[in-house]
Order: structure tokens, then sequence, then C-alpha cells
């Protein structure tokens, strides 16, 4: 039986207060109940696996996650029946943490094979699943945005009425029948159990701030915390194993001093002081470099800055998207709880997401996940899909679309109508994008194998273009946790340099005359200013033809308009970031600009030009290898290129070609023209492996033999070759 751990539902966090951060998960359990039962109240941050310790129940925490659960009645009854909710709870919890067969989650999941930049691993590294509750499904699978106040309701909206409940979770339909006689069974037990929970949670919580008081003396004593002298091998230094109780007892006493200096500093100590020590500890304690430590400590205040590396430590919740090409999320909700799946709505912010609280079968290889009905997708990764909005009939690009999870989404907003174009530089992640195209039924999108800092030359004029930019995977630490450690400071400099030339090349393939669109979405998987706001500012100060607008997600925090001496533009609130110990979802960025003009001709970026020049980036002042343009190029829709010249260009590659094949040009100049396709056909952009078909169903743009490199040097050609795509 493949089971999973239990996870605090999606939503807002309770505020950052003493109980999220002096758990002691490292410390071994106490015999005492009141260790016990504050462990499960500490499930507010959810699980830590990687520093688990045995007998310790796995992420217990029913609060959040009992609350109109759905799935097997049976277990809901029977704990309703024995009334001791809470033995209940730690013991299921503990029977739950049995991680999901790896093998078969392998088999069927593993289109994501580095994915070390990607939120959508979660799909690849899926090891178990998790246990809990459930309260509304929404009212219908048709995705729209919502609001900040549906979102961090999202745990609170669940309601003890029976007829509200049901009515929340499937207000869609008439034919309630099945779903009450579904739900109806499990809802008196969750709700009795989910008010014991919270009283108990309350109990806890408050206990072990007692405790904390008592142990570390800090309740009203300054506590001592910086040595004597260097020699700290009392706790974190180098001499010994680092003792991790009194390390965490020192994080949180200095995170105490820092919060009221004033009072609590010892004499003669300054802040600097007591930041290298919690510093020192934090990478001690969780395992960080020093560089990445201080990096991610700097984007926060102290307290919440060790609610986030506490966070880093436990995964996030198993989330499912819905495909609306092939059910409905009530029809999939109900064929998984037939299988012995315990599920909710991710909450009221989207309409197609599932949360899995626990499974009896292996998620990656159901039935319903082999015929297409769902995607393992981690909730945050809902979020620039909604962002990007993508209308039906419309042509959206995706550059870098592997493993698929949000090309998929796009497909399915669209209702596979118009023209998506799939692009991924890695081409063994690119069939898995493929895999996931086919097995969830996209057929309006075509796949391409391209540096995407070649567009537009591929291809532009798009409606939407959604940047998924490869990171450094600082928001899902919590899968990966390599990135600790093997992030340097080079990365920080090579990375936001491709995002800064990826985003510009986004931009210049939109076109700004679109009708429904001129869109763009940037976003990462990372929390860390040069990725996210440094990048953005950079597209602003390069692009004056762009503007940010609304995510349309007024939940989530606002980016930061400065920051440790910087300051951005201040449209730069209307970007959203996402913390794991805030939302209890991966960290991520998103943004949203709106072109509104043409590039100019002398803009400088990616797709500019083939020339080597070398200048000084405004924005940060690194050195900016952007090529600088020869202005041969026109601006127009598509940023920079003009038909007339193009059809020039494209005539001379046509000859230059038959004359290495030996073949006089003129000869065959009337039977070109008179096959005005020939050139068209040959010329759509590299497809890799296959192509999938368009949304008529029998169009198949064919493969050319063009290798990604090859469209560099050709440039002008692809210029008019675009255009002919385009227009298919
Ligand atoms: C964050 S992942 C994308 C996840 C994807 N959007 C999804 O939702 O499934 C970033 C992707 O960028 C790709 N990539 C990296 N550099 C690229 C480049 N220069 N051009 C195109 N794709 C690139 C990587 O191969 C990786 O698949």
């Amino acid at each position: 039986m493949g089971v999973g751990r239990r996870m605090k539902k999606q939503g807002p966090p309770p505020p950052l207060d003493e109980s999220l951060v002096t758990k002691k998960r490292k410390v071994p359990l106490p015999e005492n109940g009141v260790a016990k039962k504050r462990r499960t109240s500490g499930e507010e941050l959810g699980t830590r696996p990687t520093k688990a310790l045995a007998g310790k129940p796995a992420n217990s925490g029913l609060k959040h996650s009992t609350k109109g659960s759905f799935g097997n009645g049976k277990k809901r009854q029977a704990d309703k029946k024995n009334g001791s909710v809470k033995e209940n709870a730690v013991g299921n919890a503990r029977a739950r943490t049995t991680p999901v067969s790896k093998e078969v989650l392998d088999g069927e999941v593993s289109e994501d094979e580095d994915g070390v930049d990607d939120p959508d691993i979660m799909e690849d590294e899926l090891e178990g699943v998790a246990v809990g509750g459930l309260d509304a499904l929404g009212s219908s699978d048709d995705e729209d945005l919502v609001g900040a106040d549906e979102f961090l309701d999202s745990d609170s909206d669940v309601v003890d009425s029976d007829t509200e409940m049901r009515r929340g979770m499937w207000s869609d339909e008439d034919d309630e029948d099945a779903e009450e006689k579904l739900t109806a069974a499990n809802i008196v037990g969750l709700s009795g159990r989910l008010d014991a929970q919270t009283a108990q949670d309350d109990l806890n919580a408050q206990a072990e701030l007692e405790e904390d008081a008592m142990r570390t003396n800090i309740a009203g004593d300054r506590p001592k915390i910086l040595a004597d002298s260097d020699d700290d091998s009392e706790a974190g230094g180098t001499k010994l194993a680092p003792d991790l109780q009194l390390l965490r007892t020192r994080i949180t006493d200095t995170i105490r001093v820092l919060d009221d200096f004033a009072k609590l500093a010892e004499e003669g100590r300054s802040r600097a002081e007591y930041t290298a020590q919690i510093l020192k500890d934090i990478c001690a304690y969780y395992g960080y470099s020093p560089f990445l430590a201080e990096k991610l400590y700097n984007l926060f205040p102290p307290r919440e800055a060790f609610a986030f590396f506490e966070a880093n430590e436990s995964l996030r919740p198993v989330v499912l998207r819905t495909n609306t090409l092939r059910t409905h999320r009530r029809q999939l909700a109900q064929a998984l709880i037939n299988r012995g799946v315990t599920l909710e709505p991710v909450g009221k912010w989207s309409k197609v997401g599932l949360q899995v609280f626990e499974s009896q079968v292996p998620l990656g290889a159901t039935p319903e996940y082999l015929a297409g009905h769902y995607i393992l997708q981690a909730a945050s990764s809902f979020l620039p899909v909604m962002v990007l909005a993508p209308q039906e009939h419309e042509r959206v690009l995706d550059m870098a679309a592997a493993p698929g999870g949000k090309t998929t989404h796009i497909a399915a907003l669209m209702k596979n109508t118009g023209c998506i174009f799939a692009n991924d530089a890695n081409k063994n992640r690119a069939k898995g994008l493929i895999g996931n195209i086919h097995r969830l039924g996209a057929k309006n999108t075509i796949v391409c194998n391209y540096d995407a800092l070649e567009f537009p030359k591929v291809i532009g004029g798009f409606d939407r273009v959604l940047l998924d930019a490869p990171c450094s995977g600082t928001g899902v630490i919590a899968k990966d946790a390599s990135v600790k450690t093997n992030k340097t400071e080079k990365d920080f400099m090579r990375l936001p340099h491709l995002q800064k030339q990826l985003l510009l090349a986004a931009i210049d393939s939109v076109d700004h005359a679109s009708k429904t669109g001129g869109y763009i979405v940037y976003s990462t998987c990372s929390v860390t200013v040069e990725e996210n706001e440094q990048v953005v500012q950079y597209a602003l100060n390069k692009r004056p033809n762009v503007k940010l607008v609304s995510t349309g997600l007024t939940f989530g925090k606002e980016g930061f308009t400065s920051y440790m001496g910087k300051t951005f533009h201040p449209s730069l609130k209307e970007t959203r970031r996402y913390y794991p110990h805030a939302y209890n979802v991966d960290g991520f960025f998103v943004s949203k600009f709106k072109k509104v003009g043409p590039t100019a001709a002398n803009a400088t970026g990616a797709h500019v030009g083939a020339g080597d020049g070398v200048k000084a980036d405004a924005a940060d002042g690194k050195v900016d290898h952007t090529p600088v343009t020869d202005g041969e190029e026109q601006a127009d829709d598509f940023g920079g290129f003009d038909d007339e010249e193009d059809q020039v260009y494209i005539e001379r590659a046509r000859k230059t070609s038959l004359r290495r094949k030996g073949t006089d040009p003129k000869s065959r100049k009337s039977s070109a023209k008179t096959n005005g396709t020939t050139d068209k056909a040959r010329d759509v952009p590299k497809v890799t492996e296959e192509t999938v078909a368009t949304s008529n169903g029998d169009a198949k743009a064919d493969a050319t033999e063009k290798s990604p490199k090859t469209v560099h040097a050709s440039k002008k050609k692809e210029a008019g070759l675009k255009k002919s795509v385009a227009r298919r």
C-alpha cells in the first residue's frame, strides 16, 4: 500500500509566532505527551523528511487538513467512533509515512529528469502522498483568476454545515446525490475532530512556549549568546559534531535579541555580531553554504528568515492539476476517492487543483493518470499560467516549456484552440514535454528545441509569451537540498544574465498590436532578487515599450521596490512573491508585462543582430555581453523585421542553397514562385522529433533538417520564415 505524508492545506500561514519557530524537530521526542502534542501542532510547517527522527509522527497536523476532508469515509467514521481523535491522528500519521512506491512513480512521471530549477519536479520526485482533508471543490473547471480573499480564506472557507459543505463542493452540478453520500459520512466526524485538534494545538503551542522560555532562561533575562572568544565548539564549532539542540536554541535566542535589541542585547555587542552568529548557526544547523545562507537571510526580517529556513526542511503538499481537456475535477476527485485517495480542492484560488493527503495507490500510475486526466504539479506552478491567462484562438509561446506542466495547462485554458509553441533547449527534457503533451491530449501544440535566445527569429508575433525561466531553484530547496551548497556567486551572475537576455527575447517575440493579448509573463522558482526584481528592472530599462501590469493575483507578497540600497521602479510592486513559509507553496516569483509598442530599431538584446558588442548594464553595473544591433533591422510588431527586406534575404538564401546543391537558381526561379508553399513548408521551425497536430486535428507541421544552430547563422532567412509559419 502506498501511503504518504500528511500535509497542511495550501493557504496562508498563521502569523509568525513562537509556535512556528520553536519546534525542535531535531530533538528526540520526549516520552511525555506534551512534547508529542507539540510536534503534532508543529506541523504548521510540515514535515522535515530529511531529518526526521525515528518514532516521530510525520506530518500529523490535522488542524488545516482534516476540515472537510474528502476521501474514504470508512476511516473517518472509525475515528469518530473511537472518539480518541488525537491518538488516531498521530497513529495514522505514523502509519502513513511509508512512501509511495518510487519505482511506480518513476515509471510514469520521470519526464523531468534534472528539474533542479523546476517546480514541477514534484511529478518526478514524488515519494509519498499525504493524508488529510478537504474543503470545497470549486464550482467549475473553468479556471479564473480569483482574488486574495479567496486564496487567503481557503482554510476558513470550510464550513461546518453539512449543506454548505456540499454546496461548496459540487455547486456546479445538479445531481449531487452521489456526492452527498460521499461526503455526509465524513463531515460530522471531521468537524468534531477538527475542533478537538484546534483546541489541542493551542494548548500545545502554549506548552511549547513555556517550555522554551524555561529552558532558555530568556523570560526576563538577557540571553548569553555570543562567545567571549572565537571558541564556540559548544554548539556549532568545528571541534565537535554540532549539537543541534543547542544550535537551535541559540538561533531562537538570537532572533529574540534581534527582535528587541535594545532590551535583550548584551552590553557592548553590536547587531552585526548577532547577525554573524545566527548566520553561522543557520549554516551549521540547516547545512547551507555561508554564501547562500546570507543571501536568503537578507530577504527577510530575522524571525521570518528562520521560518523560511524551517519551511525548506519540509516538502510542500502533493497537488495535482485536473486536465480539463479530458475530465472535470469533480469526476476526477470521485474516481480517485474510489481508489482510496484522500484529497481536497487546493483552495478557492484554483478550480482545477486537488491537494492529495493520502493515497493507497501510486498517483503516477493510476488509470486516470495514464489516461491524462491529471498531472502532478506543484501549486505554485499554476500561478504563471493563471497570470498569462491565454485566450482561445491565440498564438502563445512557452519559451522554456519542459516538462510541460504549464504548456498543457495553457492548452487546457485555450481549450485546444489556437496554437502553442512549446520550446525547450534541452532535448532530453523536450522528450518529457512531448510525452506530457500526448498524455494530456494537447492538440494545439508544436514542440521545438531552440535556445530561446533565438526567438523571435525562429518565430515571433505571439499574442502571449510565457518565460518560466531556468533559475537557481532557491524556492524549491525542500525538493532539492543540494541547492543549499551547490549554488555559488558565479551562478548568481550567470543565471540572471541568461534570464535577462531570455526576457528581452520574450518581449521581442510578442505582437504589441495583438487584439487580445500583447502580454509576457516572467516567472522563476527562485526567491533571490537577482533573478527576479533585477531581471524585471533590466527589461524595463532595455525595453521602454513594455510596462508591468497587475498579475491579477492579489494574494502573494509584493515584489521589492527597493532592496539593500537598490531602488527599483515603483511598478515592481505589481509583481508577486511566494514563499514556502507564507503560503505552504514552493518559493516562486511571477510578473506580467504588457507590450505597448514595437521594440525600437536601436534596441539591444538577445535577438538583435549577431554583433559582439559589449557594454555596461545600466541596471546593475555588471558587464553585459548583449550583442549590439547593427541597425539593419527595423522595428515592427515582431520586434524588428521588415517583410520586403526579408524577402530579399530569403531569395538570396534560396539561391545560395541551390547553388550549393549544384543547381542553377535561375532554372528553379519560376517553380519556386509558382509553388509558393515550398519554402514555407521547409522553413517552419525545427520541430522536435514529432509534431503535434494543430487544432483542426489534421494539420501537421513538417520537421525540418535545420538544427537550432543554423537559425542563428541565417537570421534574415528566419525572419521571413517566422512570418510564413505565423500565417499557417
Ligand atoms: C523551470 S524549467 C521550465 C518548467 C516548465 N515551464 C514547466 O512548467 O514544466 C526551465 C526550463 O528551461 C530550459 N532552458 C534552460 N535554458 C534554456 C534556453 N536558453 N532556452 C530554452 N530553454 C531553456 C530548461 O531545459 C528547463 O526545462
